[in-house]
């Protein structure tokens, strides 16, 4: 493998609590390729966005370190750019401002005030939603706040973009537009991407390789599946496709057969089950 721009190494995170606390990850060890699109999957629990919120600064590991194009990661910072399942936009500002307000506290001392605007008017534009620039959150739909806080993400120029089951809170259709949508700024921009998915068909078909993660406590990744798909990526013509199939039955198998999460049935209803455990059923 070429040089890591990426790197997890040894990481282990123990949460404070009664007897010892609680070991979540143990010996976590990954490398990824700058440009590279990886995805964590795992059952619920493991602790993928522990991995996440260390790799963004948001938690700091027991042991083991996060190194970032040759800088070690002690603090959140504009080089990682997070965007979690929920929107975190600010709701009192407008969709122009919440970029503006990212924008202007990395930009503002070396770019001029018409560059900023121009630059903002860009991302917005690239998840299409310069039509709804003065609108505040509340007078537009869940899948629209996530096109903003891509575009707030991107518009920071991270080094690394995180993602945090950024289209789990989504319906099906705004998810799959939103899907093409990452991986076509994607393969412009050619940003190196971490993201969390609980659905095995979203991971094969956004991702150059899935990591796979064992269950918790002391979770750890337990297989990393390449997914030697071509760019572009055609979501129909995938549906036939014996490699994609391959994958996607790899990591099934993987969470189903090989880290299979037994729980008493008596101890849940049907209805108590999570929208994610329902997305990879
Ligand atoms: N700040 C914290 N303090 C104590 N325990 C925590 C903290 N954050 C997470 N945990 C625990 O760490 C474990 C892993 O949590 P984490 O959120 O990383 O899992 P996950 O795989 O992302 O879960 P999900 O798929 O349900 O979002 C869980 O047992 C959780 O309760």
């Amino acid at each position: 493998m070429s040089k890591a721009y990426l790197s997890l190494s040894r990481v282990d995170m123990t949460f404070a609590g009664p007897n010892g606390g609680n070991p979540v990850l143990k010996n976590i060890n990954l490398d990824v390729r700058r440009g590279e699109y990886i995805s964590l999957i795992g059952h619920s629990g493991c602790g993928k966005s522990t991995v996440l919120n260390i790799v963004a600064g948001l938690l700091e590991a027991t042991s083991g370190g996060v190194i970032v194009d040759n800088r070690e990661v002690n603090a959140p910072g504009p080089d990682r750019a997070v965007v979690f399942q929920n929107h975190s936009l600010l709701p009192w500002l407008t969709v122009y401002q919440n970029v503006e307000i990212a924008v202007d506290k990395i930009f503002g001392g070396s770019r001029s005030k018409a560059e900023r605007k121009d630059w903002i008017l860009h991302n917005l534009a690239m998840v299409n939603m310069s039509h709804a620039l003065d609108r505040l959150p509340s007078q537009i739909s869940g899948g629209m706040k996530q096109r903003v806080g891509i575009a707030r993400a991107l518009a920071m120029e991270p080094k690394v973009l995180l993602l945090d089951e950024p289209f789990g809170a989504l319906d099906a259709l705004t998810r799959a537009h939103l899907q093409d949508e990452v991986i076509r700024i994607q393969s412009e921009l050619g940003n190196t991407v971490m993201m969390i998915t609980h659905d095995v068909d979203e991971a094969v078909l956004m991702s150059d390789r899935v990591v796979m993660m064992t269950n918790g406590p002391s979770a750890t990744i337990g297989q990393v599946l390449d997914v030697p798909l071509p760019r572009p990526r055609n979501r129909i013509a995938l549906a036939e496709d014996h490699t994609y199939n391959h994958c996607r039955q790899e990591i099934l198998s993987f969470l189903y057969e090989k880290q299979r999460k037994v729980e008493p049935i008596s101890a849940r209803t049907s209805s108590s089950f999570t929208r994610k455990e329902k997305a990879v059923a």
